[in-house]
This record gives structure tokens, C-alpha cells and sequence, in this order.
């Protein structure tokens, strides 16, 4: 299947130190990659320092990448959605469709936000405020979001953090089930040794300012 990411002699540097030093890891396709190391390591500076060349289509020959600006998607860790939050998850979820050239969803676009609610278990819940949901809704609201978007690799940080042990399960569970279906290859970053060892294809470790690429056996199948 070949790698989405390929790194190569990369170095990363922070206004005081050098956080990571002659990076090498390829990230293979399709695949669900943990990114995994102690607080502090670097985990989410790196992601986001792969996604700023991605974004901004510098060619460095440190980074190389399988996929066009617009094929990636970042899950944040944290969002600002309170109790008073006004959006409706579908409302939310179509945030993310491109191209949109009006304010209101096309056909094609509401064909495509039914589907995906119906995926992520959403559709009975579609006319429900956002800031109202229980935090496994949350996810798989930002999941369905996500997937509106069309993302060849979808980047998770910490998505489960907050979760309790069902909701995280069905959360990653629903994700290797929807990464085929969509052709998505995932990145997530977690410390959560039971999901890894569940759902993990393939494992990053960084240490040391390095990082190495394990592949693993996922206990879960699909
Ligand atoms: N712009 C910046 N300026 C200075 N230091 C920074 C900057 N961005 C990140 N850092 C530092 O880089 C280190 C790595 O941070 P990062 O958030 O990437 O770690 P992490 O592995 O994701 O940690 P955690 O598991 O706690 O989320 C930290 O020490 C952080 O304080």
C-alpha cells in the first residue's frame, strides 16, 4: 500500500533547544498508527510540524508526503464547546464539506451528511445541541465532521482522553471500521496502553529525540 508519510534526516527545533534530531520513519497506508512517548516528548509539536509543510507544500526532501494540502485532517485534543454551544451536530458536522459556495448544504451534500451521521450513530441525534452532548456524542460528532471532509489521514490527538472505557472502545472500534470504507489512514496520539495494544497497526515511539516505527498486532479485528 505504500506510506502516506516519509520522513527522513528531519530536525526539529524549538526557540531553545532541539527537540527532535535526524527524524527517520516512514507511516505506512491505511494503516492505525499510535504516536506514543512521555508528556513533553514532542508528540503533538511533531504532528503539527508535519502538517505546516503539508499545508504549506514546502518541498524539503526531510518530508515527503503521499497526499494533496486539503487531505488532512487534525483532531484537536481540546475544544471550546460549553453547555451553551448554539450548533446542532449536523450543523456542526457540515462544517467541514469543501467547496461550498453557499451557505446551506447542496443535495449531494445532505445525501452525504445522512450517510455519515448514520455511520457515526448520529442520526437520531442530528437536531441535538452540540454543547448538550456527552462527551462520547462529542467525538464521534468531530469524527463525523471529519469524515465530511474527505481526509486521506486523520490525526487524533488524544481523542479518548477524556472518555470513559465503553465510549472510547466504541469510538475506536466505529474508526477501524469507517478507515477502510473511507480509505483513511490514522495517526493517533495517545498514552492509553489498552487501546494501543486493541487497535494499533503500527506503533511511533519517540525517545530521546528520536522516534521508531514498531508494527504491531492489533489485538482487535474488524
Ligand atoms: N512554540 C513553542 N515554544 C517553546 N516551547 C514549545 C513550543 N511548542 C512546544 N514546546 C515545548 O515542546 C515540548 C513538546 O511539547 P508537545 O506538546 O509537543 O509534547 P507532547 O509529547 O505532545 O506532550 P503531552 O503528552 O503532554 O501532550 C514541550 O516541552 C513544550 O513545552
Amino acid at each position: 500500500m505504500g506510506n502516506i508519510v516519509s520522513v527522513d534526516g528531519l530536525n526539529i527545533d524549538l526557540p531553545d533547544r532541539r527537540l527532535f534530531e535526524n527524524l527517520a520513519f516512514d507511516i505506512p497506508s491505511g494503516a492505525l498508527t499510535c504516536i506514543t512517548g512521555e508528556n513533553g516528548v514532542g508528540k503533538t509539536t511533531l504532528v503539527k510540524h508535519l502538517l505546516r509543510d503539508l499545508k504549506t507544500n514546502s518541498h524539503n526532501h526531510f518530508v515527503k508526503f503521499a497526499i494533496k494540502r486539503d487531505e488532512a485532517f487534525y483532531m484537536p485534543q481540546i475544544r471550546n464547546i460549553d453547555e451553551d454551544y448554539p450548533l446542532a451536530i449536523k450543523d456542526f458536522v457540515s462544517l467541514s464539506f469543501k467547496h461550498r459556495l453557499l451557505p446551506w448544504n447542496t443535495v449531494v451534500m445532505n445525501d452525504k451528511l445522512k450517510q455519515i451521521l448514520k455511520e457515526t450513530k448520529l442520526e437520531n441525534l442530528a437536531k441535538n445541541p452540540l454543547g448538550k452532548c456527552s462527551g462520547g456524542e462529542k467525538q464521534r460528532t468531530y469524527l463525523a465532521q471529519a469524515l465530511c471532509s474527505d481526509p486521506k489521514l486523520l490525526i487524533l490527538d488524544e481523542a479518548t482522553a477524556n472518555l470513559d472505557q465503553s465510549s472510547k472502545h466504541e469510538l475506536m472500534r466505529l474508526l477501524k471500521k469507517l478507515m477502510p470504507i473511507h480509505g483513511i489512514t490514522v495517526l493517533f496520539i495517545t498514552h492509553d496502553a489498552e487501546l494501543i495494544e486493541d487497535y494499533a497497526d503500527y506503533e511511533l515511539h519517540l525517545e530521546n529525540k528520536s522516534g521508531k516505527l514498531m508494527k504491531r498486532e492489533a489485538r482487535y479485528r474488524v
